[in-house]
């Protein structure tokens, strides 16, 4: 749902029924929608704005997903943003993180709300660097 030009939103339009993509960076959006239409993407929709914000806005027009992946910058998820990805109910997320401290916070929260971390996939993109990205897979318990 985040990610500078959506690349990932981008690239799951090819599979999926419908694609939300929310990012902060307006020019971000503009790249997104003319990409959008050189790859003749039509079920995409991209909005500017603060995922936090505009994401419970989605879920109160009645907005839900059956995958949410999210790609937040370092500091990880707004609390107002898990709460809503936890109320969607959503069947999987897909979390990328490039900080292993607020991944650990934030699938802690996701857990709590009825979600599992099923894997774990750290990919060393800068070597010789202490960071590192890591993908998780929750999916969502089925009593939930
Ligand atoms: C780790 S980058 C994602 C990179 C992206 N997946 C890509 O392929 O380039 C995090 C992105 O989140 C955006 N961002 C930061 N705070 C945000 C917020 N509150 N709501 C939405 N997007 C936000 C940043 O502008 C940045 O593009």
């Amino acid at each position: 749902m985040t990610g500078t030009e959506m690349t990932i939103s981008l690239c799951l339009a090819q599979k999926a029924g419908h694609v939300y993509g929310v990012e902060i960076v307006p020019e971000a959006i503009e790249d997104a929608k003319k990409n959008a239409e050189l790859n003749q993407i039509t079920n995409a929709t991209f909005k500017a704005g603060q995922a936090e914000k505009v994401i419970p806005e989605w879920y109160d027009q009645g907005i839900k997903a059956d995958v949410i992946v999210v790609d937040p910058p370092r500091k990880g998820c707004d609390e107002a943003l898990l709460q809503t990805m936890i109320d969607m109910k959503p069947k999987r997320i897909v979390y990328v993180s490039c900080n292993p401290a607020t991944l650990a916070r934030d699938l802690k929260v996701l857990e709590a709300g009825g979600f599992k971390t099923v894997e774990v996939q750290p990919v060393d993109m800068f070597p010789q660097k202490m960071h590192v990205e890591t993908v998780a897979l929750l999916q969502r318990n089925l009593s939930n």
